[in-house]
């Protein structure tokens, strides 16, 4: 019997059948991009019609870099039971002040530079924040498809792990989750251009076997210790 499952959240879906596969495939939570300059990016009006397809049980993240309170609260009014994911430079009172659960992205450096990032600081510093999401430092704020060293932090300190407060994200594919959950142990995974075929279009079959390999994680890893 696993004794954890990972939560999947697969993001920047522009397509009703793309958000109708990542739910057949098991996703628990579907990010919207609300950012201009991405490529997966969505209007406020276009992700409420695309939310609205969701059963019970299935989040709508809506994912904002540097946006206005007017832009959040608009798209929030769109997508009322939406989760927040702040991805840009926004500061944790910038966070609190949609008033609203939030994932606060936290963008670590490559390489050895990552073990510098103070992830125990940012998480103190963002400790409203319902988790943290763990992305690589890539241009253009996320969606590089760049992975992170999974190896750069005490991914064990109780302030991070007990509380079920990580997101790993960056990068991922049905081929590494694996060892990223092996490594990091988080609450959820995040994944967007490891399930595409160009950007904003996902491939239903990459959706499939990323969410296989998350549960094969599940029975495999050990999370009882
Ligand atoms: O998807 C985007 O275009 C994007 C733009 C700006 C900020 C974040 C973005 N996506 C998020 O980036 C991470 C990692 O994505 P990937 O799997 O490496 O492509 C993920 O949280 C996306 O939600």
């Amino acid at each position: 019997m696993p004794t954890h499952r990972t939560r999947i959240k697969i993001c920047g879906l522009t397509r009703e059948e793309d958000v109708d596969a990542a739910v057949q495939a098991g996703a628990d939570a579907i990010g919207f991009v609300l950012y201009a300059s991405s490529p997966r990016a969505v209007t406020a009006k276009r992700a409420g019609e695309l939310a609205r397809r969701l059963p019970a049980f299935v989040t709508p993240v809506l994912l904002f870099v540097n946006a206005s309170p007017e832009h959040i609260e608009g798209a929030c009014a769109e997508v009322p039971n939406a989760l927040l994911q702040f991805h840009g430079d926004e500061t944790p009172e910038a966070c609190r002040a949609a008033v609203r659960p939030y994932l606060r992205a936290a963008r670590i450096p490559p390489g050895s530079a990552g073990a510098s990032f103070d992830l125990l600081k940012y998480a103190l510093d963002h400790s409203d924040a319902q988790a943290i999401l763990l992305d690589a430092h890539v241009e253009g704020y996320g969606g590089g498809g760049q992975s992170f060293d999974w190896t750069a932090f005490p991914w064990s300190h109780p302030h991070l792990n007990a509380s079920s407060r990580l997101v790993l994200s960056g990068g991922l594919t049905p081929a590494n989750v694996i060892d990223g959950i092996r490594h990091v142990r988080p609450w959820a995974v995040d994944v967007s251009s490891g399930v595409e075929v160009s950007k904003g279009i996902k491939d239903r079959a990459k959706m499939l076997a990323f969410v296989a390999a998350v549960r094969a994680a599940d029975a495999l890893i050990d999370r009882s210790g």
